[in-house]
């Protein structure tokens, strides 16, 4: 049998395991930008891949007052500019649409909810199915509270199936409003009920890191602080502020970026082995590794923190305005659009072993990628004729290229056997892979968390960002400014070289 059969039928067979409840998926905010450019292209791909339960009813939900037809062919719209799927496949898209119903509703007048719970149920007699319902917010995060309580109030939540909630990101503005939010959404769904999405989890790389550092001895077995020397996450992005002025300028790459995914990268990075490889499990590795990040004291915070602004500059041969220029940011602001930090994991694993995040707009490249550095045990053999030989560095791509890439030494015989870096080298070409969304929204729709983020996780994150938003808010760090296109400020490269590093 030609390998490629047995490959399908082996998908084919693992879906079918896979039988996913038949279920109402109910989306606030489907009338919003989110919906439009990821759920919609996501829910559809999944239906097309069979990744869908058999039966299923999507009520879509906003304020303006469309039919059932104009949000389907709103719909329709998204998945021809969005999905990934090229071809337009009328049969399936019609078969899809088919599904979908519109309700307007104000989200916070309680009493418009009783006309979407007729519509569910409508749907759920007409379809045969049961009271499995997950409930999407895809909403500012002022409304996530109010949502929650008259799902509750209206008896929406009172299912005799199982309901779930996915909500979006951003979970608070700090650790007390992150922490009142969470109490809010528990009086009405259990932890076990709610999906925070955090989409670099959904990324196929992170999603990979488990299996890149637990399934490969040989990298196992280096992975501590005898061979590890320092370890760097960077997340650069070439964009600015975008359309997002009023959100940004409030919130700044820390918030935006390090309490969230770059924690999220650290925890995957630096976990330790889990028992298994459900959820729980891989959930009490990673809350391991924030309880054991040391805190920054308020007097430490500047010398393990560095906080940057754009100026003016030049990104692909384009010139960029400064952040202060950009439309509807305060000319007068102090928000940051870089960070970077040095972090120290206090287990018996990684002690001595600094991590170093960076993380900003308007930088010189887009890049998400993790950095692995091993020591330069035996460099004495090599020192007379060589002096610097080149540490060992494990690169893990997360995107927009996804890949991973060893550097080696070796002698070079055409420059008199010196002693060279060479770079072993994996890079992902495959085509059509399924994008973040899709791979979240399909493990929320068979129930698998593994990769949301956990409150524990969510409130440890908070908790280690705290005391650097209030340094940042009382200005008691320095705001470095960079050029549009750089790496980040100098300080950023001076925080590692003060350890004898430099960000690869
Ligand atoms: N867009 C993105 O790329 C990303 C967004 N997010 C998060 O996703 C969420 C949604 O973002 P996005 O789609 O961009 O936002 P939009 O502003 O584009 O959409 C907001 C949605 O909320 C609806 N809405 C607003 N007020 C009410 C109300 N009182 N009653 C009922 N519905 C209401 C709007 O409906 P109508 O207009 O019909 O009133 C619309 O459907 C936010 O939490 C955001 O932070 C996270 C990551 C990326
Ligand atoms: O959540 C966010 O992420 C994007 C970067 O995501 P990526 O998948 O392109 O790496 C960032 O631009 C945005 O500001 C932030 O809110």
């Amino acid at each position: 049998m030609p390998s490629s059969i047995r490959l399908e039928e082996r998908n084919h067979n693992e879906l079918n395991k896979m039988k996913l409840d038949s279920m109402t998926f109910v989306l606030f905010g489907a009338t919003g930008d989110l919906a439009k450019r990821k759920i919609f292209p996501a829910l559809y791909n999944l239906f097309l891949d069979g990744k869908f339960p058999h039966s299923f009813s999507i009520i879509g939900l906003g304020r303006r007052s469309w039919s059932d037809n104009t949000f389907q062919a709103h719909i329709e719209e998204s998945l021809k500019t969005f999905s990934r799927r090229l071809e337009s496949n009328t049969a399936s898209i019609e078969k899809f649409l088919r599904a979908f119903r519109y309700v307007a509703l104000d989200v916070t007048n309680g009493e418009t909810y009783e006309k979407l719970l007729d519509m569910i149920q409508q749907r759920e007699r007409e379809l045969s199915i049961p009271e499995n319902r997950l409930f999407y917010l895809s909403v500012s995060p002022e409304f996530v509270d109010v949502i929650t309580s008259n799902i509750n109030q209206s008896g929406l939540g009172s299912t005799t199936g199982w309901k779930r909630l996915i909500i979006e990101k951003p979970f608070g503005h700090d650790l007390l409003s992150a922490q009142e939010l969470n109490q809010k959404l528990l009086q009405t769904f259990k932890e076990e009920e709610i999906y925070r999405i955090d989409h670099y989890l959904g990324k196929t790389m992170v999603q990979n890191l488990e299996a890149i550092i637990f399934a490969n001895p040989i990298l196992q077995v280096l992975r501590n602080n005898q061979c590890i020397s320092n370890i760097q996450i960077t997340a650069s992005e070439t964009v600015g502020v975008e359309e997002r002025a009023s959100y940004y300028d409030q919130s700044g790459a820390l918030r935006d970026m390090v309490q969230n995914h770059m924690l999220q990268l650290l925890m995957m990075t630096a976990m330790h082995l889990p028992k298994s490889r459900n959820a729980k499990h891989i959930r009490e590795q990673k809350i391991k590794v924030m309880e054991n990040l040391r805190p920054l004291g308020k007097k430490t915070i500047d010398l393990h923190v560095v906080r940057g602004q754009y100026e003016s500059g030049e990104i692909h041969g384009e010139s960029v305005v400064g952040y202060k220029e950009e439309p509807g940011i305060t000319p007068c602001t102090v928000n940051d659009t870089f960070v970077a930090a040095r972090l120290w994991i206090d287990d018996y694993f990684w002690n001595g072993v600094p991590f170093y995040i960076r993380t900003g707009k308007r930088m010189k490249e887009k890049s998400t990628r993790i950095v692995i550095e091993f020591k330069n045990s035996f460099n004495d053999l090599y020192a007379v004729e060589n002096r610097e030989i080149n540490p060992n560095i494990l690169v893990i791509e997360i995107g927009p290229n996804e890949g991973i890439s060893l550097q080696l030494n070796s002698k070079n015989a055409l420059n008199y056997n010196k002693i060279e870096p060479i770079l072993t080298q994996f890079s992902s070409d495959q085509k059509d892979v399924p994008e973040a969304y899709e791979l979240l929204l399909f493990d929320a729709l068979r129930g698998d968390a593994t990769f949301f983020a956990s409150w524990k996780e969510v409130e440890l994150s908070w908790r280690w960002v705290q005391p650097i938003l209030e340094a940042f808010k009382n200005n008691d760090l320095p705001l470095h400014s960079y050029s549009a296109g750089s790496m980040g400020p100098d300080a950023s490269d001076q925080l590692l070289k003060e350890d004898g590093f430099i960000w690869w």
